[in-house]
């Protein structure tokens, strides 16, 4: 069973590399992203104040979650409600990273991350996916972007949405969040010792999977 892990900043792609990848290769993915989006609002939605760090790690260690496969992409159920596009939104982002800075949040959240990888094979999406979750991955791979690329990149996605947004909070939310996930005392988001860092900032979706997929064919996973 080989495991490849996805870390890096914000907007740098890795959603939308880990999907292509999990499809192509017909493995099993993890979106690590979506379970703190979850606890956190989860957590909201049960007025647990977001510092008080035993009772967000309740929430996390209950979720009440499934992930359902289905033709539009996975259905994210909360407590029996749907929750998909929910969780995507910007203050549930923000939500995510500040139960994320917890580490009884991570601790909780760990063993249900490592239960994902199953044969033949787990692409793995986050922060610490190579440094923490899965240190001994087959490849780990560190995707980043510039700031600005990857605001302009959630602006045009929210954009094409129709939903509103200005360009210059989008940097500064994203610069905060990267400080945010950069220096938290556990598990910071930074390249693992053995990862293959590839910048997108100026490389197309087509071609930054080509550059993943050369590494897989070289460590011959497939
Ligand atoms: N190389 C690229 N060139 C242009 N646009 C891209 C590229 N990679 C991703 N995008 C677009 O940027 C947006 C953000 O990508 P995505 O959601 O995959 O990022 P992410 O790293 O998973 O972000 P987050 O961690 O916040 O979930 C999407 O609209 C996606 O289509
Ligand atoms: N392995 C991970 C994954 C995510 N986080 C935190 O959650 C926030 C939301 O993640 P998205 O990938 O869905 O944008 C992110 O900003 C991190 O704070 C994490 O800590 N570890």
């Amino acid at each position: 069973m080989s495991v490849i892990t996805i870390d890096g900043p914000s907007g740098a792609g890795k959603g939308t590399v880990c999907a292509r990848l999990a499809a192509e290769l017909n493995w099993h993915l993890l979106d690590s992203g979506a379970l703190y989006r979850i606890t956190g609002l989860a957590a909201e939605r049960q007025s647990v104040a977001l510092d008080d760090e035993p009772a967000v790690a309740q929430v996390a260690a209950q979720l009440d979650v499934t992930f359902e496969p289905g033709i539009d992409g996975v259905a994210v159920v909360l407590a029996g409600e749907e929750v998909t596009t929910t969780i995507r939104t910007e203050e549930v982002g923000s939500l995510a990273s500040q139960v994320a800075a917890l580490p009884a949040v991570r601790d909780a959240l760990l063993q249900r991350q490592r239960d994902f990888a199953k044969a033949p094979g787990l692409i793995a999406d986050g922060r610490d996916m190579g440094t923490v979750v899965f240190p001994q991955a087959d490849i780990k791979v560190f995707l980043t972007a510039s700031a600005e690329e990857r605001a302009q990149r959630r602006f045009r996605q929210l954009t094409e949405k129709g939903i509103n947004a200005s360009l210059p909070a989008l940097i500064e939310d994203i610069r905060a969040r990267d400080e945010r996930d950069s220096s938290r005392a556990v598990a910071p988001l930074k390249p693992a010792q053995d990862a293959v860092v590839i910048d997108s900032t100026s490389l197309s979706i087509d071609e930054v999977c080509d550059q993943v997929m050369a590494l897989v064919h070289q460590a011959r996973l497939i």
